[in-house]
């Protein structure tokens, strides 16, 4: 099954369109794995991380499609940040989520092969095989040829960067040339890209980000890239709302996953969960937290 049919199935059997990201920092952990950092070293904070994605896992694997791990927290460790990656990669699959691996990657095409056999392939030759990955459009077409196969040959997907949800991303994306914003252009060339890889949802494999922090742009887009799941960063931490991101979504509930990382897994911290679970159940804060997020979108997206 491709990509965007195995999507819709995980959202559809969940009842959710969440995605949890894993973003794990040191200074935030649960106090209970901060302590237990036997030193310094990279290995021991990888360690960390691996048990407290894991954990953040358990707890949300059956009330959930997908997770997104941030690559850059592990890739700040080094390489035993990167092995904590693939094995908590590895360790989502088990559970039957869905991995969105968020590496915003890209590079001329020949080089672009590489990423795309190492986030989307099969077996060793892939130690980060995920289910989808985040790509940047910057670099043109020709770019993101190499994931275009691969998503054929894996029934992989990407998500291309569209209109991100940072304050200055319109430096750029919002620049208009030919009387349209590049992100405009962005999407007409996934949807393109898309023409006849369409699945039985009524999705294809390229998909888009698109930040909840710009909900007009985002109902624009959700018109301009019809076949395109969209995937919305920006909600809960960055101060997007449920009524921010319902634009992204289809008359059925299809066509989008909206994404809270800190405010999920750090919910421990977070005023109205911090008193009633502190830091010792933080499992249960994640919980409530995500219980929360799937009770505020299923008000506005019915699935
Ligand atoms: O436009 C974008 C693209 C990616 N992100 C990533 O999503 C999460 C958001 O984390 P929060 O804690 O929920 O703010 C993070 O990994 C970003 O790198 C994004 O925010 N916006």
């Amino acid at each position: 099954m491709n990509f965007a049919d195995r999507l819709a199935a995980a959202v559809q059997r969940t009842g959710s369109v969440t995605c949890v990201g894993l973003d794990p920092r040191k200074a935030q952990l649960p106090a209970v794995i901060r302590n237990s950092v036997a030193d310094e070293s990279a290995d021991a904070w990888a360690a960390a991380y691996t048990q407290f994605c894991k954990e953040i896992i358990d707890v949300v694997k059956d009330i959930v499609p997908c997770v997104k791990p941030q690559a850059a927290f592990f890739e700040q460790l080094g390489p035993a940040g990167m092995v904590a990656l693939g094995q908590v990669i590895r360790y989502a699959h088990g559970k039957g989520l869905l991995v969105i691996t968020d590496g915003k990657r890209n590079d001329i095409g020949s080089t672009a092969t590489a990423y795309a056999q190492a986030y989307l392939g099969a077996g060793d030759r892939s130690p980060w095989g995920s289910d989808s990955l985040t790509v940047s459009p910057y670099l043109g077409q020709d770019s993101l040829e190499p994931f275009v196969k691969i998503c054929d040959q894996r029934e992989a997907g990407v998500f291309v960067l569209v209109k991100t949800s940072n304050p200055g991303g319109g430096l750029l994306q919002d620049r208009e040339t030919d009387g349209q914003t590049v992100y405009q252009r962005v999407a007409a060339l996934l949807t393109e890209l898309n023409q006849g890889r369409i699945g039985e949802c009524g999705y294809g494999p390229m998909g888009a980000v698109v930040g909840a922090t710009y909900p007009e742009q985002l109902v624009a887009m959700r018109a301009a890239m019809p076949q395109s799941w969209i995937l919305i960063p920006g909600f809960g931490a960055q101060g997007g709302a449920a009524d921010d991101v319902l634009g992204g979504f289809d008359s059925k509930g299809l066509g989008a996953v909206v994404n809270s990382s800190r405010h999920i897994i750090f919910a421990h911290e977070r005023e109205e969960f911090r008193e009633k679970y502190g830091d010792a159940q933080w499992q249960q804060a994640v919980e409530a937290a995500t219980n929360q997020m799937n009770q505020q979108l299923g008000t506005i997206v019915k699935v």
